[in-house]
């Protein structure tokens, strides 16, 4: 091997390590972020490795919840936590409390793990700004306010993106090391893509935009080729695909579910934090999906979200709509 190569092979960009390097250029940085984010990646590392011991469905997700929940309570840096497993918001206690809130799907896609789908666990962090008591004000706030968000895929290798908001990065566990390695830095979704992704069991129920998108990309009218439809039903390795290979992924609106089936605060913010990030857009049928404000903690909202042009074209079907009415 050459000496480049050893080079970089020898000088391990760990998740940690990375964060901290970003975190110095801010003088007021405290490392409070350092140490949550070490907190939420030793609940990812728990979570992959009860995954491979093959652990089922059930007992997975209260486990995956627990383990989520104590290691964001002990990091001292949370005042109030919202899980998609629990109806209620957590409010720390006030020993424990820090300036972050920190919103998650500990398991998201779990009626895949029985047979060996990617699954994954989704989070967004929002800091509160002044010294008060934590009420679900707080984490009831637009997407676009998040400081933070990623998601950990459990697939054949464990995989961690993140973005604080300058690009996106992705970080591969080494299960030797026990450490997560930067693999994928600056991650930019391609402008436009090849394959788009949706339910279509529920296509008789769609609206007239999202259903002109879909026989769009079946049966171009520019003569440009079909897009491949490629659809797991599992949130993270759906949207991850997205944004490595360019293209879209949606949970439309449906006569069935007005609002789509996918939460706001621990799936929709996430998922398009990171897609804006990564060049690419979200947007909801109606508007930006960061600009949407939830008025409760499990709130859900159709979602588009994909390829910068791919939205674009979406987004002047449902503007075309409008005007028809
Ligand atoms: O089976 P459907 O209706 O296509 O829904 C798939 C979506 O549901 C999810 O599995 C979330 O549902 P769960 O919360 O029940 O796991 C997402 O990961 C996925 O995008």
């Amino acid at each position: 091997m050459d000496h480049a190569a050893d080079a970089h092979r020898t000088d391990l960009m760990t998740i940690t390590r990375f964060v901290l390097n970003e975190q110095s250029k801010y003088p007021e940085s405290r490392g409070d972020f350092t140490i949550l984010l070490n907190h939420i990646v030793l609940g990812c590392k728990f979570v992959c490795s009860s995954v491979n011991k093959g652990e089922e469905q059930k007992k997975l997700d209260v486990l995956s919840n627990e383990v989520f929940i104590k290691a964001l309570v002990s990091s001292g840096r949370t005042c109030i936590l919202v899980s998609e497993e629990d109806e209620d918001a957590i409010i720390v206690e006030p020993s424990k409390r820090g300036r972050y809130c920190v919103v998650f799907d500990p398991l998201d896609g779990s009626s895949n793990i029985d047979c060996g789908v990617s699954i994954g666990t989704i989070f967004g962090i929002y800091m509160v700004k002044d010294d008060h008591e934590p009420t679900l004000a707080d984490v009831l706030q637009p997407g676009k306010q998040m400081v933070a968000a990623g998601y950990c895929m459990y697939g054949s290798s464990c995989t961690l993106v993140l973005s604080t908001g300058k690009g996106v990065n992705g970080f591969t566990l080494d299960p030797s090391l026990g450490e997560f390695i930067l693999t994928h830095p600056d991650i930019r979704i391609p402008k436009k893509g090849k394959i788009y992704s949706v339910n279509e069991g529920n296509a008789k129920n769609w609206d007239g935009p999202t259903a002109k998108y879909v026989e769009n990309c079946k049966f171009p009218k520019d003569g440009s080729p079909s897009k491949s439809l490629r659809y797991i039903g599992s949130m993270v390795a759906d949207v991850h695909r997205t944004i490595l290979y360019g293209g879209t992924f949606m949970y439309p609106a449906d006569k069935k579910s007005p609002s789509g089936k996918l939460r706001v605060l621990y799936e929709v913010f996430p998922m398009s934090f990171l897609m804006e990030n990564a060049g690419g857009q979200a947007f909801t049928g109606k508007q930006r999906a960061l600009d949407l404000v939830p008025t409760k903690i499990h709130d859900r909202s159709p979602i588009f979200l994909g390829s910068y042009d791919d939205i674009e074209e979406i987004k002047a079907l449902y503007a075309a709509e409008g005007k028809e009415e």
